[in-house]
């Protein structure tokens, strides 16, 4: 168990329900192999030394939770998501709060669709804490030649991609930094898709650690055999 004053805390959204994914299960609850999305997810962050406790935000109507095997683990507290995935974090970050972070606390954010993270990954981030006080999140370079579409889907522009970065999840801030630039900027209505859009708003500048395509968000249907063979090899 980590004892020193800064501890580091999680949040796994995971309160929404698939519907990219067409299937009758919400997403974080499809089974590969053995365990579910989730749970991938959930024991990724539990067997690192560093990390404290795991918040996991819940659909309202979530009826699989209950099968999973954390109902006595005191490492493992729930939270209800909200209608967007920035109000399930917000819900999370505000349980901390409550709970018992403090304002010494970081937090990590990451998505419950992304099982396939790589610990090293959390190392990382853990790492970068010492020369990134605006946080960081992991991202990877973009591969592809980058267009930019006009609304009639055909091509506008075409963008340098050595300045494109495609975010991932987790993303790693101070928490009580984190939750009040959530607040401001879902208070400036400005649109926030992961926490760093957020933390922009407030003028910060993440850091941004290389991560990697393992590190998937299962999305769609064919990333399930994608996340598969990532699992099935083990990480
Ligand atoms: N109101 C919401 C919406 C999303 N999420 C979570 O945020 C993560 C990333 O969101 P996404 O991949 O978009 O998941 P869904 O919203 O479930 O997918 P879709 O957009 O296809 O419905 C997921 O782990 C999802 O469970 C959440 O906690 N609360
Ligand atoms: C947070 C995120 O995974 C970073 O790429 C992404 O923004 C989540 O988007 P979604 O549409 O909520 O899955």
């Amino acid at each position: 168990m980590n004892m020193s004053s800064e501890r580091i805390w999680v949040v796994i959204p995971a309160a929404g329900i698939g519907s990219r994914m067409n299937s009758g299960t919400p997403k974080q609850y499809i089974k590969i192999e053995d365990k579910t999305i989730l749970e991938y997810t959930i024991n990724r962050f539990l067997e690192h030394s560093k990390v404290h406790k795991v918040v996991v935000a819940l659909n309202p109507n979530d009826k699989n939770w209950q099968d999973l095997p954390y109902q006595e683990n005191s490492r493992v507290i729930t939270t209800k998501g909200g209608e967007n995935r920035v109000d399930s974090v917000l819900s999370g970050l505000d349980q901390i709060r409550q709970f018992e972070g403090t304002e010494h606390d970081w937090v990590m954010v990451h998505d419950a669709a992304r099982p396939c993270l790589n610990p090293r990954h959390i190392d990382d981030l853990v790492e970068s804490k010492a020369t990134s006080p605006d946080g960081a999140i992991l991202a990877i370079g973009a591969v592809d030649t980058v267009k930019i579409a006009n609304n009639h889907q055909s091509i506008e522009a075409t963008i340098d991609r050595e300045t494109v970065w495609l975010a991932q999840t987790p993303q790693f801030f101070p928490l009580e930094t984190l939750r009040k630039a959530i607040r401001v900027a879902l208070d400036s209505e400005a649109t926030v898709t992961d926490e760093a859009s957020a933390m922009e708003v407030a003028g910060y500048h993440p850091a941004l650690v290389i991560g990697s395509r393992q590190n998937l968000k299962v999305t769609e249907p064919e990333d399930l055999m994608l996340a598969s063979i990532w699992l099935n090899r083990g990480i």
